[in-house]
């Protein structure tokens, strides 16, 4: 029996998972990653350390999986956006004001590149609309410049810059490939095209990665699940206790690796479903929607179109919130319960958020009652910033209808009121993209906080669309490993991978009647914060440059 290995490094752990040929999930394992958060909005990671989170894992989930190390045929990663930067020897170059070596990533969630981000905007550049019209500051392209402005002994020092998940198969492999999901995405090479374009680089400040031909940044430009190097190198084999030569997969990002888990996966009569009729959701530190066309779909302000980055042959839009299950945590923190909820929750042996369903479930029996819950409490809960679809990395949250309360039951109405407003959020998204000539039927839920059944169901009454849950636990795994079933030669390519290994579950339809319309109600406050928060914004902008 053939067997894969997927990865998964999100910006709070790093995952393991063990599948078969049919998807079957048969072991998985999961080990922290270290963060840097300081002022500047700067966030770090270590690559050593995430090499050494991801060897864990995958060791302990094969040795839990009870299959041997070389029955694995395949394995795939997948990884936040995060870039890496590293000297000839492989080792890692400091990124930041510490000037630590070990901190060599700037982490997605990392804002410190806001003005280069403005000034590679104002070009207007050809280019930028295949971002969406404009880049963000959680893409490469500004981070680099950054780093060539601000640490130029870095920039000019580092052999190699990667975004994390092609760096993680660099480490499996030694090999220099890039993925078209990564470069596309994050670093805007024209994947339509296959090229960069060097006017661009030369324009915003970036000459010399065009001068040196963008051998730093990715010349070797190949298709996700394309088997790369020859495989596992001996000391990678012996870190992650598999074969040497063990294929390896081109690598996705996360977001990418959950959509091609979930989209286009099997209905539950066993029909293959139509990948252009649904969305991916991918919520967990971030949410992700993923939605592919046929065609290129031009959205203001919702990255993409591109062209393959997720599914080969068609083009993709990805829209998204930038703090999700983050901006949950964070509400959640604010609130004077939380201390005494999570010592509840510990004595009960439950996490926070089964204590806060429950109390929910309690007081709520049905979606109208839910939807009154939070009916007076409303959360634009955009911590840090609106990714999309107003591209507004500058924007903050919103909370209206606090009142003196302090229990633990008003504890679980802000959870509710957050997640109602991160589901407000999505149908925002949804809206934009079906304005522009997406046809989504279906929302596919996976990543952490999607394997809750309130969050499920919320989604589905908030946005007023099909939920589809799929039947995989863990779909971000499942894509990764997918890369690795295609690496193996044992499927021609990831859409043959998705037909055999994924399969949906269930279906959540929207709830019809008053809880439409108390979220509708809610759905245009949400709409209205969101421009007060903009107005009040410039307001101040102008008060205080007078
Ligand atoms: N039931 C839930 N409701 C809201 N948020 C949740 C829930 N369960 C998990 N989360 C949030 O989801 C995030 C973790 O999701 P995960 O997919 O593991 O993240 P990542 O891949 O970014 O490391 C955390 O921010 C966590 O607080
Ligand atoms: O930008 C992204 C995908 O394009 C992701 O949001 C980012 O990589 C973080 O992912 P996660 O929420 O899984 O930690």
């Amino acid at each position: 029996m053939a067997v894969y290995v997927g990865v998964d490094v999100g910006t709070g752990s790093a995952r393991a998972g063990v599948f078969d040929a049919e998807g079957r999930m048969l072991a998985t394992a999961k080990r922290p990653i270290a963060i840097w958060h300081e002022p500047g909005d700067i966030v770090e990671q270590s690559s050593a350390d995430i090499w050494s989170a991801v060897s864990a894992a995958v060791r302990e989930a094969v040795a839990t999986s009870g299959v041997a190390p070389d029955t694995v045929a395949g394995i795939g990663f997948d990884a936040t956006c995060s870039l890496v930067v590293v000297n000839a020897d492989g080792s890692g170059l400091p990124v930041g004001p510490s000037g630590d070596p070990a901190r060599d990533i700037i982490v997605w969630m990392d804002h410190r590149a806001l003005d280069q981000t403005r000034r590679i905007n104002e070009t207007k550049h050809s280019v930028l609309a295949y971002v969406g019209g404009q880049v963000s500051p959680e893409m490469e392209t500004p981070k680099l410049l950054w780093l060539a402005e601000r640490m130029p002994e870095t920039f000019a020092a580092a052999a190699h810059f990667f975004d994390l998940s092609d760096w993680l198969t660099f480490r499996a492999t030694g090999s220099l490939d890039r993925s078209v999901c990564t470069l596309t995405c994050k670093w805007t090479y024209l994947a339509h095209e296959k090229r960069w374009d060097e006017g661009f680089f030369r324009q915003i400040g970036l000459a010399a990665l065009a001068d040196e031909g963008f051998v730093r940044i990715g010349t070797h430009v190949v298709e996700p699940g394309t088997a790369i190097g020859n495989g596992l190198t001996e000391e990678a084999a012996a870190a992650l206790g598999l074969r040497p030569g063990t294929a390896v997969g081109a690598a996705l990002i996360d977001a990418h690796a959950g959509g091609l888990g979930s989209i286009g996966a099997r209905d539950m009569e066993g029909r293959a479903t139509d990948p252009t009729r649904q969305m991916g959701y991918i919520f967990g530190t971030s949410a992700c929607a993923m939605a592919s066309t046929p065609e290129p779909s031009f959205v203001p302000g919702v990255w993409g179109p591109y062209y393959g980055a997720m599914l080969p042959g068609l083009w993709l839009n990805e829209g998204g919130q930038s703090a999700a299950g983050a901006a949950i945590d964070h509400l959640l923190r604010l609130h004077t319960a939380t201390p005494a909820a999570t010592a509840e929750a510990a004595r009960r042996g439950i996490g926070l958020f089964a204590l806060l369903e429950e109390i929910i479930a309690a007081d709520a029996k049905d979606a109208e009652a839910v939807a009154r819950l939070a009916a007076g409490l409303h959360v634009v809960p955009e911590f840090l910033g609106n990714r999309a679809p107003n591209a507004d990395p500058d924007a903050r949250a919103t909370i209206l209808g606090l009142g003196l309360d302090s229990d633990i039951a008003s504890l679980a109405r802000l959870y509710l009121a957050g997640l109602g407003g991160l589901a407000y959020g999505a149908r925002q998204i949804v809206d934009a993209l079906d304005a522009h000539g997406a046809r989504i039927e279906t929302i596919v839920i996976s990543g952490g906080a999607g394997q809750s059944d309130l969050v499920r169901r919320l989604l589905a009454d908030a946005t007023g669309r099909a939920i589809a849950i799929p039947e995989a636990a863990e779909p971000v795994l499942l894509g990764a490993a997918m890369l690795g079933a295609v690496a193996a030669g044992d499927f021609p390519d990831t859409l043959a991978a998705i037909g055999r290994m994924s399969r949906l579950a269930a279906v959540f339809r929207p709830s019809p009647g008053a809880a439409a319309r108390i979220h509708a109600a809610k759905y245009a406050i949400f709409l209205d914060l969101q421009r007060a928060e903009m107005r009040a914004r410039a307001r101040m902008g102008e008060a205080l440059e007078a």
